[in-house]
């Protein structure tokens, strides 16, 4: 059964969660924004925050501003003073052109350090994810669901600051922009605004600024509430993303099994597993719209009172003569902007309840990446003279603890050559993997000799994207190795029909049938002239002939090189001098005799 991680995430097959502590949330959202700020880019995120922060008091002000300037026009109207219109109107287009050129600004700072602060938290995922292997262990015990979209989505959805989705950062500055503005407007209305009278107990007792508080009253009473209806939709949101996510990597896997899901004849079964997939993103899809559909009725009432309640509230004090025209216009603005500031948690509601699920789909992939166990497999170098390789008392486990093979302790000399033979499921491919230190299960020790050159060469050869002599010359840059070398090899290969295509373009891993391949793996290995060379079933696709002639090659071209390469086929035991035979999860060795195979 799954275990929860630290951050409350469960290994997909599980589905959701159990909600964390919001403390801990807090905790894990500040560890993950903090990290810019110290880093080396720190000058200019500390000048952009610290901009951002001030222009925070420049929108204030600008607010301030208009809220004058429309006390003094109303009362212009009320006085029917035309005079004063012409001087009112250059006054109000300063106003406007300094609102638009903070704007401007405060938006080009917003998405410089958007991008810089993007940058840094990619490049420290990609790293982390990527160290010691971490990214290959994740996927090797399915940890967590994708990890890709965390690194290339979520990230970006936290640091965003324009298009769709609105960032972390963005979101507290406009809260403290709101509060700045609150208290700004709460002045305001404190100017006008008649005390509340009553009496308790027969003491009459008189508490200043009415409306403030009203209005104060009127935005918390609408924060609970729309806070209340918008808590289905948070959860809905981060069941969305999952689903949409797993319904992404279904469509992924079908793309890339293409043809062998044809072949099987297996089209409608993937195409109604797609469609069930597809069906828990619509089915949810429902939560996530009636959610919203909620808030934003919350939000709509809110609004939408916000522009008639003040009127009711000051009206008698303007009919009694206590404000002018232009103060009671002016105060409806100051309710309504009062309401609108403290209300801010009102309307980001959702943006919260989105960017809380980056957060902890982003923890999730930290708690993934950390979780790293202790290998109980060491891997190091310094072997005795003569020997390439030696395990010492190695036993190999599968993922969840159980045993799978006994190896125990094996040397290979400088120059053998192993073949290792055994049933499928035997554990062959796992010891490769422990030798290589990709399979940390188990106990015991992997030692290779000081100076050695190692290269492992898989059943199906990685490819990466690019040209053809990319693909031949990986791991080693392209321009590392002249053309004619390149061709040269393919030609010993054969595969010389490709010669005149190596700067090619193309997608090689699917156009080249899986023997082609195996041939490219030979070219690769020819060119790396590895000291030891470990091969997993590296000659599978081939047809014999082509089989013989791989191990001829390597005989021929690399003739000090020790081998150790997994076989099912015999008659390829005559290019090996040793054999280690895999059966009932133990192994035992032997020497071949070449001259009778
Ligand atoms: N990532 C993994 N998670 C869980 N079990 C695994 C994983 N990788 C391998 N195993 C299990 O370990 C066992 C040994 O697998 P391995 O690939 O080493 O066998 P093999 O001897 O190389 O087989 P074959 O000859 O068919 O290639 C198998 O039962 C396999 O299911």
């Amino acid at each position: 059964m799954p275990q929860p991680s630290q951050s409350g995430e469960v290994r997909r097959e599980t589905g959701l969660a159990p909600p964390q502590s919001s403390q801990a949330r807090w905790r894990d959202a500040w560890q993950l924004a903090s990290g810019y700020w110290t880093s080396p880019d720190w000058k200019f995120a500390w000048f952009a925050l610290i901009t951002l922060f001030f222009f925070q008091f420049g929108t204030a002000f600008i607010l301030l501003r208009t809220n004058q300037w429309q006390r003094q026009f109303f009362d212009v109207i009320e006085q029917r003073n035309a005079s004063q219109l012409v001087p009112l109107m250059i006054v109000f287009l300063g106003i406007m052109a300094m609102q638009v050129v903070m704007i401007l600004t405060e938006n080009l700072i917003d998405g410089l350090l958007s991008i810089r602060w993007r940058t840094y938290l990619t490049r420290d995922y990609l790293d982390r994810w990527m160290r010691r292997n971490r990214y290959a262990e994740i996927e090797r015990l399915r940890i967590i669901d994708n990890p890709d979209q965390r690194i290339a989505e979520d990230l970006n959805n936290i640091t965003s600051a324009v298009g769709t989705t609105v960032g972390a950062l963005h979101i507290v500055m406009r809260l403290i922009g709101s509060l700045v503005a609150a208290v700004t407007f709460a002045m305001i209305l404190l100017e006008t605004a008649p005390p509340i009278r009553f009496s308790l107990g027969g003491t009459a007792i008189s508490i200043p600024g009415s409306t403030v508080w009203y209005a104060a009253a009127y935005a918390l009473v609408g924060s609970y509430l729309t806070a209340k209806i918008g808590q289905p939709f948070i959860r809905a949101m981060m069941r969305q993303q999952h689903r949409e996510a797993d319904f992404r990597s279904g469509l992924i896997h079908v793309r890339r099994n293409a043809a062998q899901i044809g072949l099987a004849g297996a089209v409608a079964t993937e195409r109604q597993a797609l469609e069930q997939s597809f069906d828990a993103v619509r089915l949810n899809f429902r939560s996530v719209l009636y959610g919203s559909l909620g808030i934003t009725a919350a939000g709509s009432v809110y609004d939408r009172m916000g522009t008639v309640l003040p009127l009711f509230i000051m009206v008698p004090t303007y009919f009694a003569g206590g404000m002018s025209f232009g103060q009671l216009m002016a105060g409806r603005d100051a309710f309504g902007q009062l309401g609108m500031q403290l209300g801010y948690f009102v309307k980001s509601y959702q943006l919260i309840g989105q960017q809380v699920s980056y957060f902890n789909r982003i923890k999730g992939l930290d708690d993934a990446i950390d979780d790293a166990r202790p290998a109980g497999i060491a891997v190091g170098v310094g072997t005795p003279p003569g020997v390439v390789l030696m395990t010492e008392g190695l036993a190999l486990h599968r993922p969840h603890g159980a045993a799978l093979v006994e190896v125990g302790d094996w040397w290979v000399g400088v120059g053998e050559r192993w073949a290792l033979c055994g049933p499928s499921g035997a554990g062959k491919s796992t010891l490769i993997r422990a030798l290589a230190g990709l399979w940390p299960d188990g106990r015991g020790r992997v030692a290779m000799a000081q100076d050695s050159r190692a290269m492992v060469v898989p059943q199906r050869l990685y490819l990466p994207l690019g040209t053809l002599k990319a693909a031949i010359c990986f791991p080693d840059r392209p321009e590392a190795h002249d053309d004619a070398s390149i061709a040269a090899l393919l030609n010993q290969v054969r595969l010389g029909h490709l010669a005149d295509d190596i700067h090619g373009v193309r997608l090689w891993q699917e156009e080249l049938s899986p023997g082609e391949q195996q041939r490219i793996a030979l070219a690769r290995i020819l060119l790396q002239r590895p000291t030891l060379l470990v091969l997993d079933e590296a000659t599978s696709a081939l047809d014999g002939d082509n089989a013989r002639h791989f191990y001829e090659c390597l005989g021929a071209a690399l003739p000090q090189t020790t081998i150790i390469s997994v076989i099912h086929d015999d008659a390829l035991l005559r290019y090996h001098d040793h054999r280690l035979i895999f059966a009932d999860g133990r192994v035992r060795s032997e020497a071949i005799d070449t001259a009778t195979t």
